[in-house]
């Protein structure tokens, strides 16, 4: 009868101890759940890089949640120019081949448990307090395309007793994610982007005028216009070749990235000719940064195929319009009115002898007058060899 009881008693704890285990169990199935909803719900990379950097660490209540993306051809830091990832700095990497992925993951499986001092330092480098850790190989089509690493100063969290049937799950879900992110976000700013000179094409430019000339007149502030046309573009390609003239329009166009405020949009309009809009900005200022745009573009110093350097000039044409100044309702024929008198303003540019930044008013503005800006240097040939 006594041991009857006991056995009772010893039940009862058991099934207390299975309950409580159930229930842990299912929290931590829920808590997975709502993350994989959380993962699929993310619309960019920069989102999902959060998420799993920043609130996994919190969520799981990691130490250290670090990532490393293969990234060849650079497409993901191309997506995330913008973007800051969380401290510690090394919490996001990429990598250009997949030999440092393949030393983590010779079989492409999941590592739990204590990890190696030379692995620890490729997973989790400069952080000490990392005793046990869970490396998940992120894989897609049969290839890895990245790591994540779960790192924790409990050395019991992760080791080889556990099933990490539900972790390898998530890294599965994760992998499908980062790519779909990146496929998506890439066709998209394939649609906009000029892929020579990575900045914006002329369709996105079209429709970006159409946004800012109706920004301008809600907010009555001005917009000015841009065209940058090069001299001579013809030459450097007869000269040096067509790659040597790409090289010249990549600089250009990462000397005009570098060289304006994140609210201008700079656009490869045609050819060899980029079109920029300067949002609440006067045609004074215009001016001036046209200026200062021409002159960085004559003093750029490119190289040919023999290292032998020479210099390219730039000839820019420049207007403006207010609100008050807008003689259309249709903000397409505004658009194309602004258009038309930047072209002008290359034009005359050019007849003026290039190198030079000439301004064109719209028909129905009051002609301003920019003396201090007629500025052709030349002391520089258009294309100036050995210079
Ligand atoms: N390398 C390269 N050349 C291009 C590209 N697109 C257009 N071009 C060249 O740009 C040159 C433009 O020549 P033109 O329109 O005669 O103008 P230009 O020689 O710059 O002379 P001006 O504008 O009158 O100063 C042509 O030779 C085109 O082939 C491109 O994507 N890459």
């Amino acid at each position: 009868m006594e041991s009857l009881k006991q056995e009772n008693t010893d039940l009862k704890r058991s099934l207390r101890l299975l309950t409580t285990k159930v229930e842990q169990n299912e929290q931590l199935l829920r808590s997975f759940f709502d993350m994989e909803i959380r993962l699929f719900s993310c619309s960019n990379l920069a989102e999902l890089l959060d998420l799993i950097l920043v609130e996994f660490k919190d969520h799981f209540q990691l130490s250290a949640v670090n990532l490393m993306l293969l990234d060849p051809e650079n497409a993901a830091r191309d997506l995330l120019e913008s973007y800051t990832p969380p401290q510690p700095e090394h919490s996001l990497r990429f990598v250009d081949n997949q030999q440092l992925l393949k030393s983590l993951f010779p079989t492409q499986t999941l590592r739990v448990g204590e990890l190696s001092p030379p692995l620890k330092s490729i997973a989790f480098p400069r952080t000490p307090y990392i005793l046990s850790s869970a490396l998940l190989p992120l894989i897609r089509h049969n290839c890895l395309i990245g790591s994540l690493h779960l790192g924790s100063n409990d050395p019991d969290r992760y080791s080889d007793h556990f099933d990490y049937d539900y972790i390898n799950h998530l890294a599965s879900v994760i992998a499908v994610c980062i790519e779909n992110c990146i496929n998506q976000q890439n066709m998209k700013r394939l649609s906009i982007i000029d892929m020579l000179t990575k900045v914006y094409n002329r369709r996105a430019f079209d429709q970006e005028i159409i946004k800012e000339l109706s920004r301008a007149s809600r907010h009555d502030r001005p917009l000015s216009c841009l065209f940058i046309d090069l001299d001579y573009f013809k030459l450097v390609n007869d000269n040096f070749g067509h790659q040597i003239g790409d090289k010249v329009l990549r600089a250009i166009g990462l000397l005009l990235r570098q060289n304006l405020r994140k609210t201008d949009f700079v656009a490869r309009y045609g050819g060899e000719e980029f079109a920029i809009l300067l949002p609440n900005c006067d045609s004074h200022k215009a001016m001036q940064i046209s200026d200062q745009l021409r002159n960085k573009i004559a003093h750029m110093v490119i190289h040919n195929s023999d290292n032998t350097p020479f210099r390219i000039s730039a000839s820019i044409g420049v207007t403006h319009c207010t609100s008050a100044s807008f003689t259309f309702d249709d903000l397409n024929a505004q658009a194309h009115a602004l258009l038309k008198a930047a072209d002008e303003a290359v034009y005359q540019a050019k007849e003026k002898g290039r190198n030079r930044v000439e301004y064109r008013a719209l028909p129905n503005m009051k002609p301003e007058l920019f003396s201090a800006f007629d500025t052709r240097d030349t002391s520089l040939s258009p294309v100036s060899i050995n210079d």
